[in-house]
């Protein structure tokens, strides 16, 4: 029986090609500053037009800076590029979520939260982490800029068949442990490069039991498991979740919408290429301490003892056998494609309520989007952490790659709710510690790992 996947890509199929190609029809294009503004270049350079316009949104996430007070101009990299962004946009008629504008963010954070992406979709975005659209149960395509231009020309790409994997999750949560946990924790587990030439599926009760938020972490640090795709097949959580929001489908056509995600959903008798379980309630916090997402461990755990880690001692200024826990760290960041939604916002705001970040702490709060910041404003989080300390940013991308030229200066440590820690991901000599916003949210109360 197939599975999610498989449904979805045979009803794209456009045409099989040579060995495992196809030609795939693809549904919808997000666009942002970097990706958008490069293929909006080729377009150009090619004299080529956008066949489907309306399948196209874009927004500036990844180039603007943090700061809520700060200025576009006062950011070269945004200076630069967005003017030639909104330009393209406009010459090639795609509707843009401009800067402060409603539904403006991170795309992969505004694409499930506005209904734009959908179950049983094809989405492409010129980002690594397309995989999280996958959280709704569509197959979202991190592709490069070619592509996207071919995408943006032909609504069409060439695309090689993964197999499939299911990754199960059994058992119940234990307190203070997110998804952020159990996607690092996996990671930790089997290495970033299990997931290779595999579209992972996430089944089983403790995914059931998630929210869509957290499906998206989950899917989102997929790629960092080496899989290109994460999905979750659309259940009861997913519609209830999409059905409020403005672009999902209306009026007569939820009937239609509700019945095509169960038609697309896989159950028991779907077969995969590989399967794997874990049981989530022997996962403690986690958080990680070398150069790479696999390189995680326990909160309560000591950094381990390998010859081949010596490049990661050396870089974040670690020594095996020592315990993480209680490391001094300089930058917390809270925020990103991976944790910056509004459950993760809250629950950091229930942590550092009435507290205070520690003495020499910088600790930025990035909302992912600008619905999620006027919720959190709404709500009164924004208040509670700006009274905690901390600094509350515009939303995107921010430090999770400092492409707005921001960066986490030489040496220090930061805590980061992001998905990536390699060398210089933050800041050359930056040290990156992946973790949940919880365990961020401590590191900035106590100025050091906790
Ligand atoms: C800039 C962009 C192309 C890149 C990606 O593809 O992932 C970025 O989002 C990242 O997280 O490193
Ligand atoms: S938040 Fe980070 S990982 Fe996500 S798209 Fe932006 S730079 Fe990439």
């Amino acid at each position: 029986m197939n599975t999610l996947f498989d449904r979805i890509w045979d009803m794209h199929v456009v045409e099989k090609m040579e060995e495992g190609q196809y030609l795939l029809a693809i549904d919808r294009i997000f666009l942002h500053d970097l990706c958008g503004t490069f293929s909006f270049q080729m377009l150009d350079d090619k004299e080529k037009n956008v066949l489907r316009r309306g399948a196209v949104y874009s927004t500036p996430d990844h180039t603007l800076p943090s700061r809520k007070e700060s200025k576009i101009e006062d950011c070269e990299i945004s200076r630069t590029l967005l003017p030639k962004f909104r330009k393209g946009c406009k010459k090639y008629g795609i509707h843009l979520f401009d800067l402060d504008e409603k539904n403006q963010g991170i795309v992969h954070i505004i694409g499930p939260e506005s209904g734009l992406s959908l179950p049983g979709m094809t989405i492409v975005c010129g980002d690594s982490h397309t995989c999280t659209h996958g959280a709704i149960g569509a197959i979202g395509m991190g592709v490069g800029t070619s592509e996207v231009y071919h995408a943006l020309a032909t609504s069409c790409l060439i695309v090689k068949k993964p197999k499939t994997m299911k990754i199960e999750l059994k058992g119940k949560y234990r307190k203070n442990v997110s998804a952020m946990d159990v996607i690092l924790y996996i990671i930790s587990q089997v290495g970033i490069d299990f997931g290779c030439g595999y579209a992972v599926e996430y089944m089983g009760e403790a995914v059931t039991k998630m929210s869509v938020d957290e499906r998206c972490t989950l899917c989102n640090l997929t790629i960092e498991l080496g899989a290109e795709y994460g999905m979750v097949s659309p259940d009861e959580t997913t519609i209830e979740y999409l059905l409020s929001k403005e672009y999902a489908p209306k009026g007569e056509n939820v009937e239609k919408f509700v019945s095509y995600c169960n038609e697309i959903a896989s159950d028991e008798n779907s077969i995969f290429d590989k399967e794997i379980v874990f049981d989530v309630s022997v996962i403690e916090r986690q958080i990680s301490w070398g150069i790479n997402p696999g390189q995680t461990i326990g909160i309560d755990a000591i950094i381990p003892a390998h010859e081949q880690f010596t490049k990661a001692y050396e870089y974040m200024g670690v020594e095996p056998g020592q315990p993480v826990k209680g490391l001094p760290i300089e930058y917390v960041f809270i925020g990103s494609c991976s944790n910056g939604r509004l459950a993760y916002l809250k629950e950091v705001a229930d942590t550092v309520k009435g507290r205070k970040v520690a003495e020499g702490v910088t600790a930025l709060v990035v909302p992912g989007s600008v619905k999620v910041m006027e919720e959190a404003e709404k709500m009164g989080i924004a208040k509670i952490l700006t009274e905690a300390g901390f600094i509350w940013g515009r939303p995107g991308c921010s430090l999770c790659v400092g492409s707005n030229g921001e960066v986490i200066p030489n040496g220090k440590r930061c805590v980061s709710t992001t998905n990536r820690n390699f060398i210089g991901r933050q800041g050359r000599g930056a040290r990156t510690h992946l973790a949940s916003p919880y365990t961020a949210a401590q590191a900035a109360l106590y100025g050091k790992i906790m």
